[in-house]
């Protein structure tokens, strides 16, 4: 065997350079960690997978700078219609209205080569991050302190690397998740699609649908797309005795699209055959070795939630991995990873599940009570479903102990004008661990007393527009205001993925909150000194 000499330590190593690994590598490079990313495949793919992304992971983008560099590559989502056995119109899938909770367009389409290209230039651009690309896994072996990964090299050479984490996103058919040892388990889905993606000419995309729509006939159930520019898919059901190769080709596949398009109308670009499961990890680490995106979890694609749960997975592993390579938590916080992303894929995944369930109805007599029972909860209507309203909270994990309203939810991102210009809020208080107060509540300046006693969490008071409230950031829109409101709150501690740690009612509530947070942060008995009023002054 060829032996390459000197094996190099890292941080962390990044098995897979897709849209997961290479956000994952990202973050992990501007958090300052020594990095390797490694990856099969020389190149990125140059057909879409994912279609869809959502405002949570364009705030992530924006977050790691590059909302300007992907933009041209990002549209708005149209609006789905579903259609039942007579091409009624029996349910409609919308985005959230206006002003946008996070401050993006809540639902959009991509073009992903070029986004994924972004996605490495990115993570390459930090000198603390070393990309190796034609490289392959083949064996991986946990120390006390360290994971030892046996390499091959695109020519062949065999060399081992060390690093105190390493991170699968080396999708389905993963091989850090085969050799740590993670099985998957089975949510019962299972369904052959071919996916066809079309650039279609200008001619000819006036015919087409306005919206995406998905077709629930019976006899074919079919899904269509609207992508960015010119970018249509189509998602068409195979039926019984239907060989997915065969349906792959191009003759096979112009037939399918025939109601749409001849083959003068466009260049196939893609089309692939799939079967649409369900599986999640039982466990998503065996030690030092993680697992994220479709390493960990798939999911049928029916409302564009592939990619965002993969980003999820990332955001979520590099905040507790950046904080526990820094000493400043204990190894443990790695396990709130899996109760909080498997519960998350879980109950998503249900939810898709069960969208796919009544997309995929071929009996015609229960595909006819579908319709009527998607109608009849809409009030004799087609059915209005709000795309946000699918994506559920967290439940478990690291969080407050004790359920408070909002807890476990998105936190909103309101515009705040800043130094004569308007930016979101982000931008301005940056992304770490945050306390937000509703600045016009009495109880604001004790709350950022109380917040500016923790050393890991920053403080910001936040009031509407023309309110004239000491200290206190400007929102344009209201959006946090009716946030508060509606949940009945003068406060929220905020992660880094922008996910509500807790809420609290007053400064009592507050002082609670921040001591559960030291508690989960550092799993150790709350630091502070026990003090009998909240509103008074004290010592860390
Ligand atoms: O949310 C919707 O309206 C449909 C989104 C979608 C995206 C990608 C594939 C797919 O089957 C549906």
């Amino acid at each position: 065997m060829t032996e390459r000499a000197g094996a190099t330590d890292y941080d962390v190593l990044v098995v897979g350079f897709g849209p997961t690994g290479a956000v994952a590598a990202g973050q992990l490079g501007r958090l300052g960690h020594r990095t390797l990313v490694i990856d099969r495949l020389t190149a990125v793919y140059d057909k879409p997978r994912a279609i869809a992304l959502d405002h949570e992971i364009f705030r992530h983008f924006d977050n790691m700078g590059l909302a300007e560099a992907i933009s041209p590559f990002v549209e708005p989502f149209t609006a789905s219609e579903h259609f039942g056995v007579d091409g009624q119109l029996i349910r409609r899938i919308d985005m959230v209205a206006k002003p946008y909770p996070l401050g993006y367009t809540p639902s959009m389409v991509f073009s992903q080569p070029a986004v994924e290209a972004e996605l490495r230039r990115h993570a390459t651009s930090f000198s603390n991050v070393r990309v190796e690309l034609g490289v392959e896994l083949l064996d991986l072996v946990q120390t006390p302190d360290r994971v030892e990964a046996r390499l091959k090299d695109g020519d062949g050479w065999h060399r081992s690397v060390t690093a105190r984490y390493v991170i699968g996103c080396d999708g389905a058919a993963s091989t850090v998740r085969q050799i740590a040892g993670l099985d998957l388990e089975d949510l019962i889905f299972d369904e052959p699609w071919l996916v066809v993606d079309v650039r279609v000419k200008e001619s000819a995309l006036a015919r087409l649908p306005r919206c995406s729509a998905q077709f629930c006939n019976p006899s074919r159930p079919v899904s269509f797309l609207i992508g960015p520019n010119n970018h249509r898919r189509w998602e068409i059901m195979l039926l019984p005795g239907e060989d997915a190769r065969q349906m792959e080709r191009p003759d096979n596949v112009w037939k399918l699209l025939s109601p749409w398009l001849t083959p003068n109308d466009g260049e196939l670009w893609r089309a692939a055959s799939y079967r649409f499961h369900a599986l999640v990890a039982t466990d998503w680490r065996s030690g030092k070795i993680l697992i994220a995106g479709d390493a960990a979890h798939q999911q049928p694609p029916f409302i564009g939630q592939g990619m965002c749960q993969g980003l999820r997975d990332a955001t979520n592993l590099v905040w507790k991995l950046d904080r526990v390579l820094k000493g400043l938590s204990s190894d443990s916080l790695l396990d709130s990873y899996t109760v909080e992303r498997k519960q998350h894929v879980i109950e998503l995944t249900g939810k898709i599940k069960a969208i796919g369930q009544s997309i995929c109805e071929r009996d015609l007599a229960a595909a006819r009570r579908r319709d009527a029972q998607v109608l009849a909860d809409g009030g004799g209507k087609p059915l209005l479903v709000t795309r946000q309203e699918i994506i559920p909270p967290l439940r478990a994990g690291c969080l407050a102990s004790r359920e408070t309203p909002a807890r476990g939810s998105l936190f909103p991102q309101p515009r705040v004008a800043s130094g004569g210009t308007v930016r979101l809020l982000d931008g301005v208080t940056g992304s770490g661990w945050r306390l937000f107060v509703d600045g016009c509540s009495n109880d604001a300046a004790a709350m950022l007393s109380l917040g500016a006693l923790c050393p890991d969490i920053s403080a910001t008071a936040v009031a509407p527009a023309g309110t004239s409230r000491p200290n206190a950031l400007e929102e344009t829109e209201d959006v946090l205001a009716s946030w508060f409101a509606r949940h009945g709150v003068i406060a929220a501690i905020v992660r880094p993925d922008h996910y509500v740690f807790g809420t609290a009612r007053n400064p009592a509530e507050l002082d609670g909150l921040l001591r559960d947070v030291d508690a989960r942060l550092r799993d150790v008995p709350a630091m502070r000194d026990k003090i009998s009023d909240p509103k008074m002054e004290r010592t860390p």
